[in-house]
């Protein structure tokens, strides 16, 4: 019986109504969530109303509908059962389990067996959305569930395995290990379903995905980059895909893939499905008016909690040439020893220093990089999720999507430049449920992009204090500092190591320099972080929370000792060490200071104001828990600015005099707000959004500024052969380059009508066709292709899925040719041919004839009894 439904009218037995107001009391006791959950049969089998049934007739009174229909049923009967499913349970608004949702029964076992009960937040607000064939974007916190989103509704439309041509679903991702776990993911949850998944990746071989095409599979898995390859070689049309997704929609949108896109996007027919999901997308639709998206519907959760609960966050506050050290400690010290870590450098030349660094550490780990070869890639990954070793480093090439069980920990040896890269590195743990640790060493120079991120999340950064023991308030959010002695020990380990390979040095060398690199290229922070981060006193920070076995009183004076020493500022300037009072040196200083005593107290007193006012600041993106100590030495070395008194001895530039103090109220007083009638020129979320635009330069306002302008010149240069676009001077490059700073490549013209780079087009699948002895009629008949053929560069057009309406390749004979290549039937002999000659070459014949006598001789004996003599006549004719 359905969970907590009356019996039908009837006669009923006292102890089945005992039982159902058992169930109706229980029920009214647990809240509006587990009621959802009740919803959802335990078994995984569907269930249906008992009123429903009864008005049917066709079941007693509150029995279970056994099951769906099976695919081989007529959908037109699914459609129905469905259908009533969801009448039914949109009667019962209470009900929000997968059952709900009207799956048909393949597609809710391929649920069930995967082991989802109940569906995510983010499950349960897009499915419906997506299966009434609307176009969706959304957005959810990483870990979430967003995959099922778009699979589950995706094999609901598509059913089960069809014989039309081509392939019907395209699931777009940007990275291939993305795309090799959307593939798991499909085969888990539409393993009922009989559909099938063709997977295009860019650095597998091209002749595999050609037959992977020519199978004819119902879902595209792909890269846009290897898809538009695979597309330009065989003329894929994608004519019949009805269903698209964009996984990780921002960072597909982002530039990089933009031509690949454009491409893909122009090959699609008008009134397909789109969706879009990713863990951080704007709500600036019109960023993504590129995917051809129709009235779509904007779905975004967790805007203002973008980070998991469950997920702990600490900032260490590190020497860039510290950061090994740590790395090493924490590896070693900080995470338990069963945990698995991800560990998220700059660049590939870090990856691999530091693979090995670790590696003579006796720290066992593997990287991946977008560099590495697929299969060391693979090879790598599968590694650590199996726990041959406990860390994995890896660029952000692995920052979105995977999904790797039993994660523990992420470091972040290079702070992400962007928010948002934040946000999806650390989404690789605590996810589903689980909790997780992310650790992120954060350089000096790192800094302002940690303040970027505090404002971008909306949260406090909270300082650790200085000189103090952790009073226990944990260690979520706090940015501290590494005990010296921690850098000390970890330090000379890895010196000695350094020391004794030639190779790790080098090593280090290339990782020092892309370093530089990276630091040159990485986008810059915002201006008022920056500006934040100069106030901030990083010297003054107290230690780590998560070192507190450290907090020796040794170790806090020593600490006390070292910042001592850095804030020390000396009473006398340069010319009067070492001098006498009687040399001109000194004579010269001592005069200025005197003639400046007004202008230096009234510094001195700027400086402790703002100190004061910083420690007051408890700013949406700063604050201190308790207030700082003073520095020592800070207080009575007078502060003089030596440079400032230099350059008004010398008669430079005249620094601004600090301002008059009732300027300086007048102007705090103009700062005050007026809450009742202040109106902000910055919606609330400006830094969120602006975080999560996909263009990148500027703030949303800029962006749209930028997108209204009316460009006449993009317009004309459409009109112009590529012989006359405009070019521009690189002067790095020393030459002409395209219009967008791209050297002007040698291009193609596709099918759509775009031109891009000729590099897509090396007909290699004519070679693959001609290997496999292809006929191109096979093709048309597997009909994966348009019948429009692909481009080629003489213009010339082959028949088969070219089509028979291009003119002949010149040189070739007029009128109809019989084709030399053979038919699927043709094949087909032509295989059992030459199965039958390896029997006979393995000597099967023997083997045929001999088992024959021997059956033979059996039967006889069994016949005639043993022995007995061979009869002539009829019996022996007919054994
Ligand atoms: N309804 C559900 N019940 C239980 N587990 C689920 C459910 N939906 C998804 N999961 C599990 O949650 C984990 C994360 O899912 P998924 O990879 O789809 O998240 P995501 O939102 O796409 O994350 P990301 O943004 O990082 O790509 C997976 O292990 C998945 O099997």
């Amino acid at each position: 019986m359905a969970a907590g439904k009356r019996p039908a009218a009837g006669p009923r037995s006292p102890a089945a109504m005992a039982q159902w107001r058992k169930k109706k009391g229980l029920r009214k006791r647990r809240g509006a969530a587990s009621q959802a959950r009740d919803s959802d049969s335990e078994d995984g089998d569907f269930e249906i109303q008992a009123e429903d049934d009864a008005r049917a007739g066709k079941l007693g009174p509150g029995r279970p509908l056994p099951t769906f229909p099976t695919s081989e049923c007529t959908s037109d009967v699914e459609s129905d059962t469905r259908e009533m499913v969801r009448a039914q349970n949109k009667k019962k608004k209470k009900s929000g389990g997968f059952q709900s949702m009207g799956f048909s029964y393949p597609v809710f076992r391929g649920i069930m067996k995967k082991g989802y009960k109940v569906p995510t937040p983010i499950q349960r607000k897009t499915i419906p959305v997506i299966l009434d064939g609307k176009d969706v974007v959304a957005m959810a916190r990483t870990g979430s569930g967003k995959t099922a989103c778009f699979l589950l509704p995706m094999f609901e439309r598509l059913k089960t395995r069809s014989a039309q041509s081509g392939a019907r679903a395209l699931v777009l991702s940007p990275t291939r290990e993305l795309a090799l776990q959307t593939m798991k993911f499909t085969k888990e949850l539409g393993k009922f379903t009989g559909l099938k998944t063709a997977l295009i990746l860019g650095g597998d071989k091209m002749e595999d995905q050609f037959a992977a095409l020519h199978e004819n599979p119902d879902i595209i898995i792909a890269t846009p980059g290897r898809l538009v390859h695979v597309a330009v070689e065989m003329g894929l049309k994608l004519q019949s895909v009805e269903y698209v997704v964009f996984d990780e929609a921002d960072r597909l949108f982002e530039m990089g893939f933009a031509e690949q896109l454009q491409e893909i996007i122009g090959r699609l027919p008008g009134g397909h499905q789109t969706v879009l999901f990713s863990a951080t997308l704007p709500k600036l639709l019109v960023e993504f008016a590129r995917a051809g998206l129709t009235e779509p519907v904007l779905i975004r959760l967790d805007v203002d909690a973008k980070l998991n609960e469950q997920l702990k966050t600490s900032f260490l506050l590190v020497r860039e040439d510290a950061k090994a050290a740590v790395l090493l400690h924490l590896l070693r010290s900080v995470v338990r020893p069963q945990d698995q870590t991800v560990v998220f450098v700059a660049t590939k030349h870090h990856a691999e220093y530091l693979t090995e660094l670790l590696a003579a550490q006796q720290v066992s780990c593997a990287h991946i990089y977008s560099a590495l070869d697929q299969t060391a890639r693979k090879i790598n990954l599968a590694k650590f999720t199996h726990g041959k070793c406990s860390a994995l480093i890896v660029t952000d090439l692995a920052a979105r999507g995977l999904d790797i069980p039993l994660l523990d920990n992420v470091i972040n040896y290079s702070f992400p430049a962007k928010g948002k890269l934040f946000l999806h590195r650390v989404g690789r743990v605590a996810r589903a449920g689980r909790s997780g640790t992310a650790y992120s060493l954060v350089a000096p120079d790192e800094v302002p992009y940690l303040l970027d991120l505090h404002l971008f999340l909306g949260r406090s950064l909270t300082l650790a204090r200085p000189h103090e023991e952790p009073s226990g308030a944990g260690t979520d959010g706090v940015l501290g500092r590494v005990p010296q002695s921690v850098v000390d020990d970890e330090d000379c380990g890895l010196r000695s190591t350094l020391e004794a390979s030639l190779e790790l040095r080098s090593l280090g060398r290339v990782a020092d320099n892309a370093q530089q690199q990276y630091m040159r290229s990485r986008p810059a922070p915002s201006p008022e972080s920056i500006k934040r981060a100069k106030e901030l006193d990083v010297a003054g920070l107290g230690l780590h929370p998560l070192f507190s076995s450290r907090f020796e009183e040794g170790e806090l004076r020593r600490l006390r000792l070292v910042d001592g020493i850095r804030s020390y500022r000396a009473r006398s300037t340069i010319f009067e060490i070492n001098a006498s009072s009687r040399d001109l040196s000194s004579q010269v200083m001592r005069a200025k200071r005197q003639k400046d005593r007004k202008a230096i107290a009234s510094f001195q007193q700027g400086r402790k104001e703002q100190q004061e006012r910083q420690k007051a600041l408890a700013g949406p993106s700063l604050r201190c828990p308790a207030p700082q100590e003073e520095q020592p030495g800070k207080e009575e070395d007078g502060g003089e600015n030596v440079e400032l008194v230099f350059t008004e001895v010398s008669g430079q530039k005249r620094q601004r005099p600090p301002p008059h103090r009732g300027a300086k109220r007048r102007r705090e007083e103009a700062q005050q707000r007026d809450q009742e009638f202040y109106v902000p020129y910055r919606p609330k979320d400006f830094d969120s959004e602006r975080g999560l635009s996909v263009g990148g330069v500027g703030g949303a306002f800029e962006q749209q500024v930028a997108g209204a302008v009316l460009d006449l010149m993009g317009d004309e240069a459409q009109n112009l052969t590529r012989g006359q676009q405009q070019l521009k001077w690189d002067r790095k490059k020393k030459r002409f380059v395209g219009q967008s700073g791209q050297e002007d490549k040698k291009k193609i013209k596709t099918e759509s009508g775009r031109y891009i780079s000729s590099s897509y087009k090396r007909d290699l699948y004519q070679k693959w066709k001609q290997k496999q002895k292809i006929d191109d009629r096979d093709s048309e008949e597997e009909g994966t292709f348009d019948r429009r053929g692909p481009p080629r560069r003489g213009g010339k057009r082959g028949r088969g899925p070219a089509g028979a309406s291009q003119p002949p390749a010149p040189g070739a004979p007029a009128g109809r040719v019989r084709s030399e290549l053979k038919t699927k039937q043709q094949i087909l002999k032509q295989r059992r041919r030459a199965q039958k000659m390896r029997f006979l070459q393995r000597g099967g014949l023997k083997q045929l004839s001999g088992r024959n006598r021997r059956r033979v001789r059996e039967l006889q004996q069994g016949a005639f009894g043993r022995g007995a003599p061979s009869r002539k006549g009829k019996m022996r004719k007919r054994m």
